[in-house]
């Protein structure tokens, strides 16, 4: 995770893990601990975006490959804290999404208080695309941002919505190229 300030207040956040940010353990852990500290210094806001061209690509799945019981616990405790850290900060949030950002990737950019999102990308919970389904409080963040019918039929079908589609919805606020 890279910090740059924009000026004393407003932080750039940028996760930079090549190729794609797929959330391990260590960069959950080091996103939590990076809006804890700007917390900590006085900062009003932070951007949340990637260093690379893909936002993030969700949970790492070389890491769940036959992970040990005691390893599943830590990352899933890693996940919930990092959510619960991000959704409830008091700095302003706004993911700027610059690259595909589906299952954790797009819980990441819910969990902001603002998206903003570059065009010809994708964004959405698809799990059920691969078996899994999204735990209970990503449905909410999806059903509190686009509506419970909206957010039952993408998360049924697994969809990843284009830019265009994820403002229309209202799962973004706004397109910036
Ligand atoms: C304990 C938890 C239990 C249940 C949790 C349930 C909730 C699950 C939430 C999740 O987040 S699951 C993860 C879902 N993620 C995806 O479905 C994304 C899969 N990836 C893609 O669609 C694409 O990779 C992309 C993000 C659109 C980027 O495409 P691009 O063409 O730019 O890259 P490429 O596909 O060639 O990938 C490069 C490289 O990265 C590896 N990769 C991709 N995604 C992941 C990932 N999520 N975890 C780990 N590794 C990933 C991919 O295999 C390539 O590796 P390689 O170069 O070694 O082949």
């Amino acid at each position: 995770v890279t910090v740059e300030m924009k000026s004393s207040k407003v932080a750039i956040v940028r996760m930079n893990r090549p190729p794609v940010n797929a959330l391990s353990k260590d960069l959950m852990h080091g996103l939590r601990r990076t809006i804890c500290d700007l917390e900590d210094n006085d900062v009003k806001g932070i951007v949340l975006t990637s260093s690379s061209k893909v936002f993030c690509a969700g949970l790492d799945l070389a890491e769940l490959l036959n992970p040990t019981q005691e390893f599943v616990s830590s990352f899933w405790k890693e996940l919930q804290g990092l959510w619960i850290t991000l959704y409830s900060s008091r700095l302003v949030t706004v993911a700027a999404v610059n690259g595909a950002a589906p299952a954790a990737g797009c819980m990441l950019a819910l969990s902001c208080d603002y998206r903003m999102m570059s065009s010809k990308n994708v964004i959405g919970m698809n799990e059920t695309k691969f078996g899994l389904f999204p735990p209970p409080w990503f449905v909410e963040l999806m059903a509190d941002t686009v509506g419970r019918r909206k957010a039952e039929m993408l998360l049924l079908q697994g969809t990843l919505l284009s830019t265009e589609d994820a403002l229309a919805c209202g799962m973004i606020d706004q397109i910036v190229e």
